[in-house]
């Protein structure tokens, strides 16, 4: 089979961004992999497929990691997603509504090229995330080989853990990370997010991506951080995300209240592959 594609990436975050309304396409986990694979394939953390929607909303995407399990919602890719609808033609509202397998999200164009997405609700209920828990709380105790590790549990409609650390450059994230996305207490794996206060609207992050390992930015991630800090009282919305790629920005009213995200979406090249 050949497949055209469009190499795109959100800071750093790549993606491979399939136009599956154009093209007939049905991907296999090994071919999913294999499109994701940085030596035998053309390289990315995760597969962007756009499709019809089903319901009322513009477009469907579905979003696969480079591991081959398709998640449920990635922040980088909504922005790319829409880069990408707009620069084909495809659509020209400059919001539009997508379905994701979480639900469906609103991405907007701004004028100056950046995309501002309405991320939806964060959720805290451990089975909501899931998470293995007795109640809420603001943070759990997690035994991570030995060692205990304060983590808060939030969904952005997929799993975060995210904590604090005084530096994030020496952050474990290699280490750790894979230990965190595989706990016992995440039954559907958890994304690892290690965040560093710099002010009250300012933080630096990394984080170990679920079945991608660690990226160079992470969307969701950057919103369950914000959400978590500012839960915490320890941040104000906006808040800046700073990745070593580039910044993102979060807002957040507070319990029951969407997640904003607004950053950058890039092209890189188009492209065929046979698979
Ligand atoms: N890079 C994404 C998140 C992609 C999905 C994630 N790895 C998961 O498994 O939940 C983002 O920008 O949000």
């Amino acid at each position: 089979m050949k497949l055209k594609f469009t190499k795109m990436h959100g800071l750093g975050n790549d993606f491979v961004v399939i136009d599956g309304i154009n093209q007939s396409v049905s991907l296999s986990p090994e071919q999913l992999r294999q499109l994701a694979d940085r030596h035998l394939g053309i390289g990315c953390d995760q597969i962007l497929l756009v499709e019809t929607a089903e319901g009322r909303a513009d477009f469907r995407y579905r979003i696969f990691n480079a591991d081959g399990g398709e998640v449920e919602q990635c922040g980088n890719g909504a922005r790319c997603f829409v880069r990408y609808v707009h620069d084909r033609g495809m659509t020209s509202k400059n919001e539009i509504r997508v379905e994701t397998l979480s639900g469906v999200i609103m991405p907007r164009l701004e004028a100056n090229g950046d995309v501002t997405v309405n991320m939806g609700i964060p959720r805290f209920e451990p089975r909501e995330i899931p998470f293995i828990a007795e109640q809420r709380a603001p943070a759990y105790s997690l035994d991570i080989g030995g060692k205990e590790v304060e983590i808060s549990a939030v969904s952005m409609g997929n799993p975060h853990a995210v904590q604090w650390v005084p530096d994030v450059d020496h952050a474990p994230v290699l280490t750790e990370g894979p230990l965190i996305e595989h706990h016992a207490r995440f039954p559907q794996r958890v994304n690892a997010g290690y965040m560093q206060l710099v002010d009250r609207h300012h933080i630096r992050l990394r984080v170990y991506e679920r079945g991608a390992g660690e990226t160079l930015a992470c969307g969701t991630g950057a919103c369950a951080a914000a959400v978590a800090g500012i839960q915490h009282g320890l941040l104000e919305s906006p808040v800046k995300v700073s990745f070593g790629s580039g910044d993102l920005l979060i807002r957040w009213e507070g319990e029951n209240q969407p997640v904003w995200m607004t950053g950058p979406a890039v092209a890189v090249f188009d492209g065929e592959i046979n698979l």
